[in-house]
């Protein structure tokens, strides 16, 4: 049919319809369906002019009447029109156009569509046919209409599927395997959606057709991921908090050799801390044979402590260590304390040597303050023989013992039995690694000569066989103790622990009902200590500082700074104000003057001692009252140990933390990361302040003369 006979046919059946449609007073129903009818006949005539234009050969864009043809082949005039009418069809027909326009496109049409790709027109043209396609309504055939059944009897039927599904995946939400099932299920979903995107866009209201749906994802649960600890840093073994409320008598802690519970009841100590009561039973249990490897071959357990600061973890070490060593016979080193700073090493060793006195065990310190060579005389003796250690207990920080390992002959580790990290996190760290390696090198090295000790060699750790368990063993066993021990697996992993058990500090808090909660927070602090923060601004510190010292009348203060410079450049301002006995404390000092600041600050001759992070950890003075971080620390771990100064051994104490309102929010934020909320606002008013200001503009004067006369006697 031509295009003139195609309109006369339509004209024919919109004239029929017309007619009947008058006849039942259906008037607009009737139009529609005559214009649809219409459509369709010009659809078919366009089909098959097409067809013909394919297989005559090509002729340009004129048609055959030689009048500029629109780009689907009609006159303009006849697009306009057609515009024209689909904007007057009536809602409910442009809803099905519309809904027909989303349905995919069938086989055929595909296949028409690479058809035209493969008859040579220009890209342009197939852009232009493919537009023209979406714009008016495909032609529709009896095949079409069955195809167009089965697709909707598929949609209603993954509809039904798809909704079953989503109920069940509702009703087993958080069960493993069935959310392994609805996972399955969604996968198959998918492709279905995949192939009828129509269902889709039915379920994404407002979703172009036109993107594919990925469904069911919003039905899932989202699942927390949750850090994977293993089971001994996820299960440690608990120990409380409360110092005061937990005190065990010493008797009543088994296997405590006599000699030593004399020798603590000498030294005032008759019960034992939390911590000490549970650590030193099982660093005793795992020495069940002495310095050998336990019944069956079995290597001791490697032990990690984390307790808050002067909960006594010195003593939960020095005890064991020392009852274990009390009946050897030949002096070798068997066990070494590895601390990061020299003041703590010499703080440990003094512990040592209170317990060890009258019992031959000699401990010997090696941190830098001796020359080498004198360290080296107290470490090994040359005998005829060979060499001999003198030491049995060596407390070493990492530099000098490294030298050591290296450089002083006979030095061996290679009887060491128990290698104590304390501050262990701090020993982790990069700087102190390579340290601990060459140790544990040290003490798996073999012995090049021979003699008695050849029957206690020892080989690396390795799987338990017949053969490695037939000659007696020295297991070496590490002890890791740290207010801050870090719970990265990742970290502990490099130090290559044995079956590790970890003792961490708990606070358990009593309920009205009578049942008690455990707080398990990242860090503990002590018990006893009170937390306050202070907003200032950078001007007001020094005053803020003279105020608590002078009108709050604060004694025994141990203040930091963030470096020697501040610490010197304070000292020198509180001296010029006077009225405050104060000394500053930090590298500038040599290690005498350091201990003898020290000692006096002990004493209680000095009320303010000005530190840096030298004193910060591990240093144990008795009865400091107040610690005021003049800077704000910049770590949560600096500043549990800072804190940690006071409030000791069940005591009370008080730490304010001078502020910047600049650091504020982020102060108070490291704080809430670690769990730690006790901390109160203190804020200080401008006028308590007021009647320090005039001599303390003195006292900035004053320094500024002894400076320049310090530059001018240095310069002269
Ligand atoms: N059982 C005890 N009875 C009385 N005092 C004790 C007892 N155990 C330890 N102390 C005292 O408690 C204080 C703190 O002990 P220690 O220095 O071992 O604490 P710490 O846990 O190592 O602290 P830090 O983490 O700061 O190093 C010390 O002065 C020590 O003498």
């Amino acid at each position: 049919m031509t295009s003139p006979q195609c309109a006369r046919a339509a004209a024919m059946a919109l004239f029929c319809i017309r007619r009947y449609g008058e006849e039942d007073g259906q008037e607009a129903e009737a139009e529609g369906r005559a214009r649809v009818l219409l459509q369709r006949l010009q659809l078919q005539a366009r089909a098959r002019q097409q067809q013909k234009q394919r297989e005559a050969p090509p002729q340009g864009r004129e048609g055959p009447g030689g009048a500029e043809l629109s780009p689907a082949g009609q006159p303009e005039e006849g697009k306009g029109k057609r515009k024209r009418e689909s904007e007057e069809q009536p809602s409910a027909h442009r809803q099905k156009k519309r809904k027909r326009k989303l349905e995919p496109r069938s086989s055929s049409e595909e296949r028409a569509g690479t058809e035209e790709a493969a008859d040579g027109s220009s890209p342009r043209e197939k852009k232009k046919a493919n537009r023209r396609k979406s714009k008016v309504p495909r032609e529709r055939t009896e095949a079409d209409s069955e195809e167009d059944i089965k697709q909707q009897d598929n949609r209603n039927n993954f509809k039904n599927k798809f909704n079953k599904r989503r109920k069940a995946d509702e009703e087993t939400q958080g069960d493993e395997t069935e959310k392994k099932e609805s996972s399955e299920k969604d996968e198959e979903s998918k492709t279905t959606e995949e192939e009828l995107p129509l269902v889709a866009s039915g379920e994404g209201a407002n979703a172009p057709s036109n993107m594919m749906i990925l469904g069911g994802y919003d039905a899932k649960p989202v699942q927390k991921v949750q850090p994977f600890l293993p089971q001994w840093l996820a299960e440690p073994k608990r120990v409380q908090k409360r110092i005061r409320d937990n005190l065990c008598p010493v008797r009543d802690v088994p296997g405590i050799h006599p000699w030593l519970l004399k020798k603590l009841q000498r030294n005032g100590i008759d019960s034992f801390f939390p911590v000490q009561a549970e650590v030193i039973p099982a660093i005793l249990q795992s020495a069940a044979n002495g310095y050998l490897l336990g019944r069956g071959g079995y290597r001791p357990k490697d032990i990690c402590v984390s307790a808050p600061t002067g909960s006594g973890k010195t003593l939960a070490f020095v005890i064991p260590i020392v009852q274990v060593l009390l009946d050897r016979v030949v002096c070798h080193v068997r066990a070494l304390v590895v601390l990061p700073t020299k003041e703590l090493a010499q703080q440990v060793s003094k512990v040592f040597n209170i317990y060890t006195d009258g019992t031959g065990l000699k401990v010997v310190l090696i941190t830098g303050q001796k020359s080498f060579a004198k360290e080296q005389e107290m470490l090994v003796e040359k005998k005829v023989t060979g060499y001999c250690s003198l030491a049995d207990i060596v407390v070493a920080t990492p530099g000098r013992l490294t030298d050591h390992i290296n450089q002083t002959p006979g030095f061996s580790l290679t009887q060491l039995r128990f290698l104590i990290v304390d501050e262990a996190d701090r020993m982790i760290d990069d700087m102190h690694q390579n340290c601990l390696n060459q140790i544990v090198k040290a003490a798996f090295q073999r012995e090049n000569y021979s003699g008695s000790n050849m029957l206690f060699q020892r080989t690396k750790p390795g799987p338990l066989t017949a053969a490695s368990s037939c000659s007696p063993q020295i297991p070496l066993q590490k002890l890791l103790f740290s207010a801050t021990l870090t719970q990265d697996p990742e970290k502990l992993q490099q130090l290559d622990l044995f079956q590790p058990r970890l003792f961490t500090s708990v606070y358990s808090e009593k309920n009205r009902d009578g049942t008690e909660t455990e707080q398990d927070n990242k860090y503990t602090l002590p018990e006893g200590l009170s937390q306050c923060y202070v907003p200032c601004d950078l001007n007001s510190k020094p005053l803020l500082l003279l105020y608590f010292m002078l009108k709050m009348k604060f004694t025994r203060v141990l203040c930091f700074t963030n470096s020697r410079e501040a610490s010197h450049r304070l000292f020198l301002l509180v001296q010029a104000f006077g009225g405050i006995t104060v000394a500053e404390f930090s590298s500038r000092l040599t290690p005498n003057e350091r201990k003898r600041t020290m000692k006096e600050f002990e004493q209680g001759k000095i009320q303010l001692l000005i530190s840096t992070d030298a004193t910060a950890r591990g240093i144990d003075v008795k009865r400091v009252n107040y610690v005021i971080n003049y800077d704000a620390p910049q770590f949560i771990r600096t500043y549990i140990h800072r804190v940690g100064r006071t409030a000791r051994a069940g005591e009370t104490g008080v730490a304010f933390s001078l502020v910047l309102r600049i650091q504020e929010r982020r102060f108070l934020r490291m704080l809430r990361d670690a769990g730690i909320q006790d901390i109160k606002k203190h804020p200080v008013k401008g006028n308590s302040l007021k009647p320090l200001v005039q001599q303390y503009e003195g006292a900035l004067c004053k320094l500024e003369k002894t400076v320049k006369n310090y530059h001018q006697l240095s310069m002269a």
